[in-house]
């Protein structure tokens, strides 16, 4: 039985209903997720098990996001309960000429009191065969960062899978710092999610140029890396959405050849959390051994199946997912 655990913070988003700008007496919604969490409920939908490590303060409303864990089945045994806060950020959604724009209060939340001393590794790595982290995690605090430090090294120690989501969040960090210290992280990785920030050599400190990407530039950016950080393979998304709201999702794998998968295109009801349900999509067929090519088009599946779905996870079965690749089989590659 495999099983994968997550390290990452819990976060609650604040949306004010029906477009609308944040004011006195807005009526608002909240939505529970942060990256690893997102994707764990993805996969505990697809089947897969999963359990996530993190920090939740001791008072109600951490006590109701441990609910939320629970009714998804996610294994939320072993969460430090400590600190104070729940990460915050607020998301006033735009519509049409008008963007949307995403506010954080995510400073000293509960993950950074977590205490190292008191991480019991013989039970939070019982039975686990795979580990994931993201590049908002590492985007956290040194705190943090010391943490993953020594979760790697426990995961390696383990021959556990590792794998790692360069997400990248400019409001938490600086290009130049997340090329440093997501090179780092990524070396502990076998399978890396995206193409940047990540250094192929130490003179590698801009951008991929993604509005210029041609295949042979992502080939090419994907051959390094993987000669570079020696992946087993690396995942590169293509998101589009047009002025009539109409979200196109396609993607790439290298693993010394290059895979293309199918093209899919769904009318946008939700932004949030497409990138999340791809890994989510990834993950899950990396579990179960499939070739590349499924893997992808499977995960691109997945990421455009919850541009329909509301808030920011989603929990719908691999069916779901397999039926709209189905319907969608006429789309050539
Ligand atoms: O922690 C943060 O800063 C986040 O932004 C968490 C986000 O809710 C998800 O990670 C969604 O990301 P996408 O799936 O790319 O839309």
């Amino acid at each position: 039985m495999k099983k994968i655990l997550f390290f990452g913070e819990p976060l609650i988003r604040i949306t004010p209903s029906f477009y609308e700008k944040l004011n006195d007496k807005t009526n608002c919604t909240l939505y529970y997720g942060g990256s690893e969490i997102n994707i764990a409920r993805n996969m505990s939908a697809f089947g897969i098990d999963t359990a996530i490590f993190t920090g939740l303060p001791e008072h109600e409303v951490g006590n109701s996001f441990i609910d939320f864990l629970k009714q998804s089945q996610i294994d939320s045994n072993n969460i430090q309960r400590c600190g104070e806060r729940i990460g915050l950020y607020y998301l006033i959604n735009g519509y049409g000429v008008r963007n949307s724009e995403v506010y954080y209060d995510r400073q000293h939340t509960s993950i950074n009191d977590i205490d190292i001393q008191n991480i019991d590794m013989n039970q939070l790595f019982n039975g686990i065969t795979h580990f994931h982290f993201s590049g908002i995690t590492i985007a956290i605090s040194q705190h943090v960062r010391d943490i993953l430090q020594v979760l790697l090294e426990e995961a390696k120690k383990r021959e556990i899978i590792i794998s790692i989501d360069l997400n990248l969040r400019t409001k938490m960090i600086s290009i130049e710092d997340a090329k440093k210290e997501f090179s780092h992280f990524a070396k502990y990785a076998d399978y890396c999610f995206g193409i940047d920030p990540l250094m192929k050599d130490e003179n590698d400190l801009t951008m991929f140029d993604r509005q210029h990407a041609t295949e042979k530039t992502i080939e090419k950016r994907m051959q390094e890396l993987q000669a570079a950080y020696q992946f087993k393979a690396i995942f590169h998304t293509i998101r589009n959405v047009d002025e009539n709201m109409i979200n196109s999702y396609e993607a790439y794998a290298y693993d010394h050849h290059l895979y293309h998968s199918v093209i899919l295109k769904t009318a946008l009801l939700e932004r949030v959390g497409s990138g999340d349900a791809f890994v989510a999509g990834l993950l899950y067929q990396i579990m179960n051994q499939e070739n590349l090519q499924e893997t992808i088009d499977f995960a691109v599946a997945s990421g455009t199946y919850k541009c329909v779905v509301i808030g920011d996870n989603m929990y719908e079965n691999s069916q779901t997912i397999y039926r709209l690749l189905e319907n969608h089989s006429e789309i050539s590659r």
